[in-house]
C-alpha cells in the first residue's frame, strides 16, 4: 500500500524537507521546473514550513505523524488477515516506495506486487505519481516482478459500505447537515486529462453526463459518485448534505465550493451542528485532524455555529480491512 507520507517531525526544518520533496513534484505542482522551482523557493518554503510545523504540532501523536501511525495500524490489521507479505510505503518522506519495494522483493519467490495506492479518486498528483515511482523503482533495480495497480475505488460497492460503516455512529447522531469535504485540486489537473478538450468543467452537469472515457480520469467525477453512493447506501436526504473542498495552496483556481466558505455559509444559514466526513483521505491526517477538526470547527463557530464532529476516516475500521484482505485475493 502506499499513501502520501508526512514530515520526520513536526518541526520547521523537517517540514521544510518535506514540502519540498512533495511540491516539486512535477505531478503536484504542475509547471515547468524553473517556474516550479521558482514557486517553492520564493513564495513557499520562505513562510510556510513554520506555519504547516506548528499545525502538525496539534496534531502530532506519540508516535509520530497521525498519517503514518495510522497507515502503520492499517498495516498490521490487513496482515493479520492476509497470508501474503505487506507492507505500507510513502511516496515522500520515509519509509519510501523504494524501501518497501526492495524488503518486499528480496524475496526471490515474490513475483507478483499488488499496489494499492491509498487514493479512492484519480488524481495524477496522487494516484500517477505514486504508481510512476513504484515503476522506476522496478526499472531501476531490474526487479522480475509484474505490477499489479489497484484502480481509484470511489465506487466500488464494497469500499462505499465499509466507508458508510464505519461512518454509521456519527450518522446516527443528531445534526442538521453533512459537509463532504474532500482534497481540493486546481481545476487545471482536471481539464489537461480531458482528451475531448470540451467535456471537463466546460458546463455546469459535466460531471453527471455518462461519459466514462473522460470521467476515469476526472476527480471531481469520482468524488461526486462516491458522494451519491454514500448518500443512497446511508439513506441521506438530498437537502441534508453538500460536496465542498478543503486545501487549497496558491494562486491557481482550485476546484470549489471552499469548504470553509461552505461552513460559514451553513452556520449563518442556521445550521447548528454539522457533520463533517473527508473520503478523500483513508486515513487521518494534518488535513482531517487540524484543517477540518480545529480549524474547520472554529470558523464554523465563529459564524453561529455550535459543533462540527469530524467522522473520522476509516483507518483501521473492519470493514475496510476485509475490503482489502479480499483485494489481495490471487
Ligand atoms: C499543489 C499542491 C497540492 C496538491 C495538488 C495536492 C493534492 C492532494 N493532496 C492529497 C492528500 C494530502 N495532502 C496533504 C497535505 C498537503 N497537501 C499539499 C499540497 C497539495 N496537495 C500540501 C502543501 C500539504 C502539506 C501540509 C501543508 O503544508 O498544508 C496530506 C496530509 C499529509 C500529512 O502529513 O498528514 C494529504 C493526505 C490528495 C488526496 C490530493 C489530490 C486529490
Ligand atoms: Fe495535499
Amino acid at each position: 500500500m502506499a499513501n502520501l507520507g508526512s514530515p520526520d517531525a513536526p518541526v520547521t526544518p523537517a517540514v521544510r524537507r518535506y514540502l519540498h520533496q512533495f511540491l516539486m513534484d512535477p505531478y503536484v505542482i504542475q509547471l515547468p521546473w524553473p517556474l516550479r522551482k521558482a514557486i517553492v523557493s520564493l513564495f513557499v518554503l520562505p513562510t510556510r514550513p513554520k506555519a504547516s510545523a506548528e499545525a502538525y504540532q496539534s496534531v502530532w501523536m506519540e508516535q509520530g505523524s497521525p498519517l503514518i501511525v495510522l497507515s502503520e495500524k492499517l498495516k498490521a490489521a490487513l496482515k493479520a488477515k492476509v497470508d501474503v507479505p505487506v507492507e505500507m510505503a510513502m511516496r515522500y518522506g520515509k519509509p519510501s516506495i523504494e524501501e518497501k519495494i526492495l524488503t518486499l522483493t528480496a524475496d526471490k519467490e515474490i513475483t507478483e506486487l499488488l499496489y494499492i495506492p491509498l487514493y479512492p479518486h484519480f488524481a495524477d498528483s496522487t494516484v500517477t505519481t505514486s504508481v510512476e515511482e513504484a515503476k522506476r523503482v522496478i526499472k531501476k533495480h531490474r526487479l522480475d516482478i509484474q505490477l499489479r495497480t489497484v484502480e481509484p475505488f470511489y465506487d466500488n460497492p464494497d469500499y462505499i459500505e465499509a466507508l458508510v460503516k464505519s461512518a454509521e455512529p456519527y450518522l446516527e447522531q443528531d445534526y442538521d447537515h453533512i459537509v463532504f469535504s474532500y482534497h481540493g485540486l486546481p481545476e487545471s489537473h482536471i481539464t489537461k486529462l480531458d482528451a475531448t478538450g470540451e467535456h471537463c468543467l466546460k458546463q455546469q452537469n459535466c460531471c453527471q453526463l455518462n461519459k466514462p472515457e473522460v470521467h476515469k480520469t476526472c476527480y471531481r467525477h469520482q468524488v461526486m459518485r462516491t458522494t451519491q453512493c454514500f448518500a443512497l447506501q446511508a439513506g441521506l436526504a438530498e437537502n441534508r448534505y453538500s460536496v465542498a473542498f478543503q486545501s487549497r495552496l496558491g494562486r491557481a483556481k482550485w476546484l470549489g465550493p471552499n469548504t470553509e466558505d461552505r461552513l460559514e455559509e451553513l452556520a449563518q444559514a442556521g445550521a447548528k451542528k454539522v457533520l463533517v466526513i473527508c473520503p478523500a483521505f483513508v486515513t487521518d491526517c494534518l488535513e482531517t485532524l487540524e484543517e477540518i477538526a480545529i480549524r474547520g470547527e472554529e470558523v464554523f463557530k465563529q459564524a453561529g455555529g455550535h459543533s462540527l464532529s469530524l467522522i473520522p476516516c476509516m483507518n483501521d475500521h473492519p470493514a475496510w480491512v476485509d475490503v482489502l484482505a479480499d483485494w489481495c485475493q490471487p
